[in-house]
């Protein structure tokens, strides 16, 4: 755990931030110090998530916005500004996802997960970024992404494929933008429970525990572990780091070679 204070006055904006992962984040993040924007479609998520974080003595503004449209992303921006004065954390965690064979899947769906994964994360990073830029100062940047990124992930093609995408969005931008002081890195969580992934990708509870014996550490991850991590990549702690990608995974995607008669085989 960061000391309180490790973000102190810092103002972060965090797509998603009402469910799961990012109101965990949100949580965390208010407890170091910072206020923070919560986005997403749902106001009622927004709204539940602010009343937690009033409760531990934090601040936060919520702005429903849909992220595959860059004008709301736009005014998300501009309502962040005008509240705080001042941005200095990204988090584009906002995501869709579901399990389809490839083959099923209907342009529909495909664009559904790409344009909330890929084109929101595009649309955030550059709304926020062309305030920094046009200001002359610096910021962080935290992507949410997933292993199989890099590993494949069967039934998740838009999400695979999309997650991919902004790996190669967080190395490149982490390049292109390092001498303006923007920090890009990825947080990659394997499977957590108690978030929205749940019903999506394990639904029942043979599945689950099908899930569990995939992780060598053998069991899933907690909303906490990842908001930790997050806390020190947008951190000054973690000064020298851009373009990197944590993995929080329990050693999923590094045991997926595990051979017959292994102890999670
Ligand atoms: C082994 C474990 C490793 C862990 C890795 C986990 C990695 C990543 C995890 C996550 O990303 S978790 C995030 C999960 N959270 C969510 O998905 C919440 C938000 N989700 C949504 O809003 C929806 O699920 C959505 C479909 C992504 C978007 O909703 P929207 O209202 O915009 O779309 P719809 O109009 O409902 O549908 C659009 C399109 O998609 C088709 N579709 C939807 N669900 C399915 C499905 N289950 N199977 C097949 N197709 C589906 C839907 O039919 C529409 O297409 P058309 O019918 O119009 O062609
Ligand atoms: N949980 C897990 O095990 C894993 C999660 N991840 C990643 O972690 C992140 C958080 O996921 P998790 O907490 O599990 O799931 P959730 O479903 O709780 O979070 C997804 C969030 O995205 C928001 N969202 C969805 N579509 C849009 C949109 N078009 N515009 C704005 N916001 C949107 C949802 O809010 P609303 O409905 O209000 O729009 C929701 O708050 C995602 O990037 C996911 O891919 C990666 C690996 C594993």
């Amino acid at each position: 755990m960061l000391p309180p204070g490790t973000l102190q006055d810092r103002v972060a904006i965090i797509t998603g931030g009402g469910t799961g992962l990012g109101k965990a984040m949100a949580l965390e993040f208010t407890r170091l110090g910072a206020r923070v924007v919560l986005a997403s479609r749902k106001a009622e998520n927004l709204e539940k998530a602010a009343a937690e974080i009033a409760e531990w003595g934090g601040e936060a503004l919520t702005v429903p916005t849909d992220v595959r449209d860059p004008e709301q992303v736009d005014r998300m921006v501009q309502a962040a500004l005008d509240r705080f004065g001042r941005i200095d954390i990204l988090v584009n965690n906002a995501a869709g996802n579901f399990v389809c064979p490839a083959e099923e899947l209907s342009v529909n769906g495909w664009n559904a997960v790409v344009n909330i994964v890929l084109h929101g994360t595009f649309y955030c990073t550059r709304a926020v970024a062309r305030h920094w830029i046009a200001q002359g100062r610096g910021g962080n940047i935290l992507n949410i992404i997933a292993t199989y990124a890099w590993t494949g992930g069967p039934g998740t093609v838009h999400s695979a494929a999309a997650k991919a995408g902004v790996l190669a969005m967080t190395r490149t931008l982490a390049v292109e933008w390092a001498a303006k002081g923007i920090r890009v890195n990825c947080i990659a969580p394997g499977p957590v429970d108690g978030t929205g992934a749940a019903p999506q990708l394990w639904p029942t509870e043979e599945a689950r525990q099908a899930v569990i014996r995939s992780v060598p550490l053998g069991r899933m991850g907690r909303p906490e572990e990842i908001a930790h991590a997050a806390a020190y990549l947008v951190s000054d702690y973690a000064g020298f780091i851009t373009g990197e990608v944590l993995t929080i995974d329990g050693g999923q995607w590094l045991g997926r070679g595990v051979f017959k008669g292994s102890p999670r085989s």
